[in-house]
């Protein structure tokens, strides 16, 4: 194992990713993720999810800063055995069954678990080619061969969006049941919030290649307010919160009510009323708006270096 004491298992420092035609598609990304926490990684269609999560696994190289994971450079060889990906496009052996690659898996893999792997498998024809396996099918086998693997960070893009609901409760179920024996740092990316809320303790927001929000899930919810008042119906939700000394997120009108996601900074004049936000309320507010300026909330971890620092060094 190559892990450093940094207690961080994934680490971005200005990092940019530009495919060979067209525009960078990741820019100035700087974040860390402290190991155990389970992650989702969210973000509208096209914002970069996918390409983070390749070169966390080292498929893809950066074209600037860098991205660590345990400390060493994403895509170190001596990383690879600690990360298990299951990619958006499930990469299996279309002729090979389930069986034989179950069989790769514990041959290539010599920390390999087989209990892990099971819990996934279920009951998949075992010697059926993968290439006959439905979507939904091949996710398992996808989501066995990484669990079974025993990684110490997984990375997984939309494992749920095949599934039927039973399958996602179970395959829900496996994670989080191999996160908390064995404190697995999950990184997940998916585009249903209300599926992610309940499993997730940290949230990476990106969108058009930048970061948005990146910190503990229940830091981001507290930095927010959910706030209701009534105004007059053809007066515009930005003139009602016009001057004030709160960041607007977002402000939508629906009759003669204007609810506004906000990041409060003084008291709430009065005839407003505050609640707590959902972590999706959270989301969708920094979606609708574009402008609105990001929350990076630092990760708490006193052994390493200020990011900063790191990322004008390279
Ligand atoms: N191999 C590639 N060559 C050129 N551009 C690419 C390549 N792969 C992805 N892109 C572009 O990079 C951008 C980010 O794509 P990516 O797949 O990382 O987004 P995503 O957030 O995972 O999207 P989705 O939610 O739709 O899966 C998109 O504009 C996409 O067209």
């Amino acid at each position: 194992m190559t892990h450093d004491d940094s207690g961080i298992a994934l680490a971005a420092y200005g990092l940019g990713k530009r495919y060979r035609r067209g525009p960078a598609v990741l820019s100035e990304c700087t974040f860390r993720l402290p190991a155990g926490r389970i992650c989702a990684l969210v973000g509208p269609n096209g914002a970069g999810k996918s390409t983070l999560l390749a070169l966390a696994a080292g498929l893809l190289a950066p074209s600037e800063g860098a991205i660590e994971v345990f400390g060493s450079a994403a895509g170190d060889p001596r990383t690879l055995p600690s990360i298990g990906l299951v990619a958006q496009e499930r990469a299996l052996y279309p002729y090979l069954s389930v069986e034989e690659h179950l069989r790769i898996g514990r041959e290539l893999n010599p920390g390999w678990n087989e209990r892990a792997a099971e819990r996934l498998i279920g009951g998949l024809p075992r010697t059926w080619p993968a290439g006959t396996l439905s979507p939904g099918q091949r996710t398992r086998l996808a989501l066995a061969l990484a669990l079974g693997k025993r990684p110490d960070l997984l990375l997984l893009d939309e494992p749920m969006a095949d599934l039927d609901p039973l399958a996602r409760h179970e395959v829900a179920g496996a994670i989080m049941a191999d996160a908390a024996e064995r404190g697995t740092t999950v990184v997940i990316s998916s585009h249903i919030l209300a599926e992610l809320e309940p499993l997730c303790d940290h949230l990476i927001m990106i969108d058009g290649g930048r970061l948005r929000l990146a910190g503990g899930t229940e830091e981001l919810i507290a930095s927010h307010d959910l706030i209701t008042s009534a105004r007059d119906e053809d007066e515009a939700p930005a003139v009602v919160l016009e001057g004030w000394s709160h960041t607007v997120v977002g402000a939508r009108a629906a009759g003669r009510t204007v609810t506004a996601l906000i990041r409060p900074g003084s008291n709430l004049p009065q005839d407003w009323i505050a609640s707590t936000p959902t972590l999706e309320d959270v989301v969708l507010g920094y979606m609708r708006n574009p402008l609105a300026p990001p929350l990076l909330i630092e990760a708490q971890s006193d052994a390493v270096a200020d990011p900063i620092r790191k990322a004008a060094a390279l």
